[in-house]
């Protein structure tokens, strides 16, 4: 709903739908009928709109978005009105001015906004454009081209960068009071014209450089959203504002957004957003224990073990986070100051780039305390170990810290797939150890997988689920498992590609067919980048490389089960990737390390081929796209069955937060989903039939069976609730 009061002469509207005003029915017809009563009301001469509570307006509802064309007026009809009104109407925006909020304000004769305040167009990131006049006002106030950068990307801008390109006309300090500020600046603009003030009436200033300026975001969007079409539909109705009169032009918007609301891509993109919500709703499965109902311990002294790849990124995460209190402990001097180093080195260009303050810089390079003993963690909150991948190594710290540190510290493991209840056994207090499974490299990557060990007390999780949360992370919460949720199913990714290599498909080709499903890049080009050497020392743990089979052992099959040992020659060979000269699966040459297709590597396949006598045959795309992601789905299902996840949305954020899986197919269990699971079945259970136990990665997850043997296809939103019900009514 919408509040109405009159000030001196200004009449106020507050839209009030807590907690961030977005532009629901009632509060449009709210603002609506406030309109007409500004307008009947002859002591009425301008009008304000602000926002009630945190912020100005988000945008459209996005759980309305199913009936947002029904219901009058929609938000395309009410910008119209609005910016019709013949009483001049000023925007007051303080925190947010998102998608329809920000529509709503350029629709306003006047904007006026707090420095802090942030304003969008971000529906490009839910799979829609600007539909309410977004992409035709816009640029005639700010011209083509900076439009084009705001509205295919959807970032957000200070109020400031705002100001500077003409969207806001007044700036005040943020701890100014938005409500009396604008309404002083109402009483300014009485009587003036609003002739140049209808934005929908300017001319775009750029217009004549739009095939230009088109052609240039054409390219950065390929690149940057390979796969996504909202941004191109977006460019298209931009420029159609550079075209058509705006009238046509919002006819051009219109076919726009119709034609992208409800597609998958956008169903997915909205999933994805509510996803990331919703996953701060932890809940530990079949136990009753959750996020309500537990709280985290206060956290302010936090030790990092390690300075590697990984703890270097973790300390600057808890730095960025605002911990004035980080303990480094890492015993290699060199190990050490070259991470001393890189931190402080981030900090400087974090500094330089404007993102943090020079005070900042330095508060958070006085939080830093290297240490050198475990007698110096003895009153630490929480310590995160980020050692070797060594159980001996890390039972070795955790016997120690387990001896050192107060009772109630936590003590976390940032293994990728080492057994955290092993870890936690050599501890006196197995309930304060927790996983902590931070991605590379550590301080850019959004995702945390925390691994609730089965001895964890909810206190513990609580604790490191927050700290997620204070780093900005998306925090998601999974059981304990070799590879937990997020390197389990990845393995059978890289698996199955490497089957596919031998039977006939090229690394290029696959990386080709990932790409164009959405991948930034393919699983080849990752492992180059990566470096191959790092599975290499995985399966050398498990005695599965090339090089420790005895003479004669069958070249592909590792005890009993079908195995491709083509990576390993690439690592015996040296090439490991991007750091070794450029060699990998690919070749990468001169400054640009330009990626082109290597001969060495063609023939070594060819030649493998050849010695196992495997006929080679042409693999399609849809043959490349079912067998590189639909084991990860199956095994998806597997861990759902298992509780190690407690819901779909879990996983899907994991795999695309973590592993660059296109967020516009909404991760692997949404793509599952618009798939649906009968064809998913079909394709898992043909595959099985054919290569039985000797590829026990398509063995069919039972859950995935009984779904669809019990309800055909059901929505994503019900498959654990019916697995649940199925599993009891068995019992
Ligand atoms: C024929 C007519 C055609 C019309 C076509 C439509 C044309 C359009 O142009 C359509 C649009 O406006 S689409 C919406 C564009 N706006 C957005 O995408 C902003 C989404 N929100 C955000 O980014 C963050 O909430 C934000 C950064 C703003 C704030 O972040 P915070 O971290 O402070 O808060 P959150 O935890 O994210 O949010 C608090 C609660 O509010 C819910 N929510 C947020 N935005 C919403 C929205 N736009 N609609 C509905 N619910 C929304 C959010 O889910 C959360 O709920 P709880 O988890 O239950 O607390
Ligand atoms: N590198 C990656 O992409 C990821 C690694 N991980 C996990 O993070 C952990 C660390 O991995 P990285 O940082 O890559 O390894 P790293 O080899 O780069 O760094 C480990 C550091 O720990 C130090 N160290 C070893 N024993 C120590 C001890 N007793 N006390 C203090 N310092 C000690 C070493 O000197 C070295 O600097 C491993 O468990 C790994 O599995 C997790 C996610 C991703």
């Amino acid at each position: 709903m919408a509040n109405y009061s009159v000030r001196n002469q200004v009449a106020i509207i507050s839209l009030c739908s807590p907690p961030v005003n977005a532009l629901s029915s009632d509060v449009r017809r709210g603002i609506l009928d406030s309109l007409k009563k500004a307008e009947q009301d002859v002591k009425v001469a301008a009008i304000v709109i602000c926002g009630e509570g945190r912020t100005f307006c988000v945008g459209a509802d996005i759980t309305e978005f199913k009936s947002e064309f029904k219901t009058f007026p929609n938000l395309f009809e009410l910008v119209d009105i609005l910016e019709s009104s013949p009483k001049p109407i000023v925007a007051a925006i303080h925190g947010h001015a998102f998608g329809g909020g920000l529509e709503v304000a350029l629709a306003c004769h006047y904007r006026v906004a707090l420095s802090s305040a942030k304003l969008a167009l971000p529906e490009v990131k839910l799979g829609i454009l600007p539909g309410a006049g977004g992409t035709q006002r816009l640029p005639r106030l700010i011209g083509i081209d900076s439009s084009m950068q705001w509205i295919a990307f959807g970032d957000e801008y200070s109020a400031q960068i705002a100001a500077n390109i003409g969207i806001i006309d007044r700036i005040f300090p943020s701890n100014a009071d938005i409500l009396e500020s604008a309404v002083q600046y109402a009483q300014s603009i009485i009587g003036k014209s609003l002739i140049n003030r209808r934005v929908s009436k300017l001319p775009v200033k750029d217009a004549s450089k739009v095939s230009h300026i088109m052609e240039k975001y054409k390219q950065i969007v390929g690149k940057k959203s390979r796969g996504a079409i909202a941004p191109m539909v977006c460019l298209e109705a931009i420029k159609h504002a550079a075209l058509l009169p705006y009238v046509e032009g919002m006819k051009k918007e219109r076919m726009g957004i119709e034609a992208l609301m409800g597609s998958d891509q956008s169903k997915s993109l909205i999933y994805m957003f509510f996803a990331e919500r919703q996953v701060r709703n932890w809940t530990i499965p079949g136990t009753g224990i959750n996020s309500k109902n537990t709280k985290p311990i206060k956290v302010e002294k936090v030790a990092v073990i390690g300075l590697g790849t990984m703890g270097r990124g973790i300390v600057l995460s808890l730095l960025k986070a605002g911990i004035k209190h980080v303990s480094v402990m890492e015993l290699n001097k060199t190990a050490r100051e070259n991470g001393l180093l890189f931190i402080k080195n981030i900090l400087e260009g974090y500094a330089a780039r404007g993102t943090i303050s020079e005070t900042q810089k330095r508060s958070m390079v006085d939080a830093l305390k290297p240490v050198s003993n475990f007698e110096m963690l003895k009153d630490t909150d929480l310590v995160i170990e980020a050692v070797f991948e060594s159980m001996s190594i890390k039972k070795d710290i955790f016997a120690k810290l387990g001896q050192v540190c107060k009772p109630s510290a936590v003590l976390a493991t940032n293994t990728s797939a080492l057994d955290v209840d092993e870890i936690a056994m050599v501890t006196p207090k197995p309930k304060q150890v927790v996983g902590m499974h931070f991605f590379a490299p550590a301080h850019v990557m959004k995702l945390l997988e925390n691994v609730r060990g089965s001895k964890s007390s909810p206190q513990v999780i609580a604790t490191a689920m927050n700290m997620g949360q204070r780093m900005g992370k998306v925090t998601v919460l999974v059981g304990n498992c070799h590879g937990f949720v997020g390197n389990r199913m990845f393995r059978h990714y890289t698996v199955e590609t490497d089957f596919m290599l031998e039977e006939g498909a090229y690394p290029e080709q696959v990386d080709t067919v990932l790409k164009k499903f959405g991948f930034a890049m393919g699983r080849y080009q990752v492992g180059d980048l990566s470096g191959n050497d790092i599975g290499y020392r995985m399966r050398t743990k498990f005695e599965m490389t090339n090089k420790q089979q005895p003479p004669g052992a069958p070249e592909r099959e590792r005890h009993g089960v079908r195995y491709c040992p083509l990576a390993d020659f690439l690592v015996e060979s040296g090439r490991l990737g991007y750091k070794s000269d450029g060699k990998g699966w690919f070749r990468y040459l001169g400054k640009n390390r330009e990626l082109t297709v290597d001969n060495e590597v063609t023939s070594m396949i060819d030649s493998y081929r050849r010695r196992n006598k495997i006929v080679p045959r042409k693999i399609n795309g849809e043959e490349i796209i079912e067998r590189a992601l639909y084991p990860l789905i199956n095994e998806g299902f597997k861990i759902l069955e298992e509780g190690i996840a407690s819901n779909p949305m879990e996983i899907d954020l994991i795999l695309v937060h973590g592993y660059a899986w296109p967020r516009h197919t909404g991760g692997p269990m949404f793509y599952a989903h618009l798939i649906g699971l009968p064809k998913i079945l079909r394709v898992i259970e043909r595959h099985w039939n054919n290569a039985g136990l000797r590829e026990p990665h398509w063995e069919p997850s039972k859950m995935l069976v009984r779904l669809v043997k019990n309800h055909g296809n059901p929505d994503i939103m019900s498959w654990t609730t019916l697995e649940r019900e199925t599993v009891r009514s068995a019992l």
